[in-house]
């Protein structure tokens, strides 16, 4: 984003844009160039634009102009583009069908710039929409349809895509896409709806076949089990909505349990594990897998649910093959790693044609499962297998394109149940199902059917729970209040210099002390040359440990308030004070230093490092130094600086010169710290308002905090426009999922 001041709008500027000249595609073109240098338009979103015109010079100007805005918003995480939402900048009299109007209403920024880029988008819209001889949605249809580039199709035409060739671009029902997206909806869709509709026939009679083949279980056998993993309820007390997921879940393939943190989600996986493994025949080896889409996340889904297991285990040891069930749950794994990510290829091991060898897949923090990732792994998983995914719907959806989870919980707040589910739900948990929750006629989605949210959290009954219910309410004023209400869990810090991050960084502040350096004393605390190996792997742990309890998030990567400025002046102030050392001078590379936090940037699967990971440079334990000797037994050489990650109790580590994609991180944005908790998190807003600070980023920003939260805004107003804001990411994938009533 820049904060340059930028020129005026677009007729100003290019003799292409005159007023009385009609926008040809040149001049559309001249247009987006300048965006693209003036930082409004990535280089990339205009050589689309550039290569429809070069391979198809007859392409029209709109087209030009659609393609580029498509490929900067597919960069900001939206699916498609809404045309009605595009011809609505140009003038509200455009006439724009109903259905389509709710999203014009709701659509944020088109480019990466101040007010001049969306008055300059503006303008030229109002100019090719004026130009046009019948102007509207069907004449830029139209106009789309006659390209070769572009595929327009009927609403909801299956997955195939229908006869002709693979164009580029695809138009359906008003929205263009990018052909992969569209694929990649569309797959989803009809993989979600086979999953929540009639069980498929065994395809094989294999003993496998058998799981998601059985009938359903007896509500009244449920109900008696759910009364032993659960703690025991209280006759005539209201629904427990945990056991409501369980029943709900054991009724389908596919099953969404949405709720905030620390609602429960896992506690209650776990008891659903042990429920599906009670209910089951003993004679079916049930293949459970657990899944993430980070390696942190993969590993306190594990660590969770195994604690929670050995706490049913310890109250009741006779209930269940405890062992058995332990056996039958492997490893948790990232999603690219289940999938079977490979090196230098985006393709994956496992597809429809070599699919995974599970009969339950767990997947937790599901709102960053991606639109393309969430297509292979349903195209990967066999539709006999059962899907459960866990995640807050509520958090910001992934950097990449799609808002899965949002668009599958689209109904979970409501619930809109269907007489059925009710009494299935009734019958197997001894309470009714609250009737705010049950659907109007006609309004029982099958998707609906399949998923709950658990609304009470048990982790969050503080300030830090309140600020989110606000933030999550869309209510800014108070949620500053309760920012500004005495105690240590909460502050506000309103400095409008960046100094005042790097003191929270170096210090803490007053109720939430430390911040980065209880990390540095532990830094300092190697132990001796001569001391073991295990000695230095509890070193390592303990230094991993005590930088996971503070950090820095940032809603910009750029600028002096972003992750990149943040960063540098946290590495300069440690410098300064000698907590770091490194970098060429100590035989490093340049910017290696012990101690450097990284997150990791690509996946790498052989090198067993996936995107997100977070992990620290420290040096090996050292190595006995061949041939030499003295009287204090033999020398030992400094160990190589190697990246030590934690998954849970597990450390693996990787040269760190062998680490080619990753970034510091000191400070990290707000996108990446999803899956992770820390006890004081700072989430730092701009200076300035801008569309990226959203409700969804604060609200994700402000959950990652275990114990203490502190925001920096030196503009109380940037917050208060941010909690405001929703983001709504174009999409399709509503509309093709609405077709399930029940
Ligand atoms: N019904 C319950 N009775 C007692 N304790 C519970 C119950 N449900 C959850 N908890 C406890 O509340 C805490 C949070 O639960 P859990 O970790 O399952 O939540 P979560 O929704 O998975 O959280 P996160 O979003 O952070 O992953 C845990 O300590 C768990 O043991």
């Amino acid at each position: 984003m820049t904060t340059l001041n930028l020129p005026g709008p677009a007729q100003d500027q290019s003799p292409h844009t005159a007023p009385d000249t009609p926008p040809d595609a040149a001049a559309v073109l001249a247009e987006l160039a300048r965006w693209a240098e003036l930082g409004w338009l990535r280089r990339l979103d205009l050589a689309l634009a550039r290569w429809l015109q070069a391979e198809l010079p007859d392409s029209p100007p709109e087209l030009l102009l659609a393609a580029a805005l498509l490929a900067q918003r597919e960069g900001r995480g939206h699916s498609c583009i809404v045309l009605a939402d595009l011809l609505a900048l140009a003038d509200a009299a455009v006439p724009v069908p109903t259905d389509l109007a709710l999203q014009a209403a709701e659509v944020d920024e088109w480019l990466d710039g101040p007010e001049p880029a969306q008055q300059a988008l503006r303008s030229l819209m109002a100019r090719l929409v004026a130009e046009a001889s019948a102007p509207g949605l069907a004449h830029w249809e139209a106009l789309f349809a006659a390209s070769p580039a572009v595929q327009v199709l009927a609403p909801g035409v299956p997955e195939t895509g229908g006869a002709g060739p693979a164009t580029p671009l695809l138009l359906e029902g008003g929205r263009l896409y990018l052909r992969r997206h569209w694929r990649e909806e569309c797959l989803v869709a009809a993989e979600v709806l086979a999953r929540v509709g009639p069980a498929p026939m065994p395809a094989s009679g294999a003993v496998n076949d058998l799981v998601a083949e059985a009938p359903p279980p007896d509500p009244a056998e449920v109900r008696a089990w759910l009364d032993r993993l659960f703690t025991p309820r209280e006759p005539g007390a209201p629904l427990d909505w945990q056991r409501a997921a369980c029943a709900v879940a054991l009724r389908g393939r596919l099953a969404l349990i949405t709720g905030g943190p620390g609602t429960g989600k896992t506690y209650t996986v776990a008891r659903l594990l042990a429920l599906v493994f009670a209910l089951q025949p003993p004679t079916v080896p049930l293949r459970i897998a657990l899944a993430a889409p980070t390696g942190k996340a993969a590993a306190r889904l594990k660590q969770s649910i195994d604690l929670a297991l050995q706490g049913l285990r310890q109250a009741q040891p006779g209930l269940l093959d405890w062992d058995l069930l332990a056996q039958r749950l492997a490893q948790a794994h990232t999603l690219h790693k289940l999938l079977g990510a490979r090196p230098d290829t985006r393709h994956l091991r496992h597809d429809a044609r070599h699919p995974l060898e599970v009969d339950l897949l767990v997947v937790d923090e599901a709102s960053m499962v991606h639109l393309e990732l969430m297509a292979a792994l349903l195209a990967a998983l066999p539709r006999r297998a059962r899907l459960l995914l866990l995640g807050d719907k509520d958090q910001l959806a992934s950097v990449e394109a799609g808002a899965v989870l949002g668009d599958l919980c689209a109904d979970a707040e409501a619930g809109r149940y269907g007489s059925d589910t009710a009494g299935w739900i009734a019958a197997c948990t001894g309470a009714p199902l609250p009737a705010p929750y049950l659907a109007a006629p006609g309004e029982a989605s099958a998707l609906a059917q399949q998923t709950v949210m658990l609304r009470e959290s048990r982790r969050f009954h503080g300030a830090i729970g309140q600020l989110a219910q606000a933030v999550n309410a869309g209510d800014a004023s108070v949620a500053l209040q309760r920012l500004q209400a005495p105690g240590p869990e909460l502050a506000h810090l309103a400095d409008p210099q960046p100094g005042g991050v790097l003191r929270l960084a170096l210090q803490g502040r007053a109720g939430a002390e430390g911040g980065y350096g209880p990390f540095l004393q532990a830094l300092g605390e190697r132990p001796p040359p001569s001391a073991s190996v295990e000695d230095h792997a509890a070193w390592v742990r303990r230094v991993l440990g005590a930088f996971d309890r503070f950090r820095l998030l940032c809603a910009l990567r750029e600028g002096d308030w972003g992750v990149a400025g943040l960063n540098r002046a946290i590495e300069q102030a440690l410098r300064q004070r000698g907590l770091i050392h490194g970098g060429a001078s100590a035989g490093l590379g340049n910017d290696w230093y012990e101690g450097r936090p990284v997150m990791v940037t690509r996946n790498d699967s052989a090198l067993g490092v996936y995107n997100g990971d977070v992990g620290l440079a420290l040096r090996a334990a050292p190595t006995p130094a061949s041939g030499q000797g003295s009287g204090s037994g033999p020398a030992r050489r400094a160990g190589p600086l190697r990246v030590w990650f934690a998954d849970g109790d597990q450390l693996r580590s990787v040269l760190a010169s062998r680490l080619a994609a990753v970034e510091t991180a000191w400070a990290m944005t707000v996108h990446k710290s999803q899956g992770s908790e820390f006890e004081h998190t700072v989430l730092v807003l701009p200076p300035r308002a801008n569309p990226v600070a959203t409700r969804e980023l604060v609200y994700t920003g402000i959950t990652r905090a275990r114990s203490r939260f502190t925001l920096v805004a030196a503009q109380p107003a940037v917050f208060e426009q941010a909690v405001r804001r929703r983001t709504r990411r174009a999409s399709g994938l509503p509309m093709r999922l609405a077709g399930t009533a029940e």
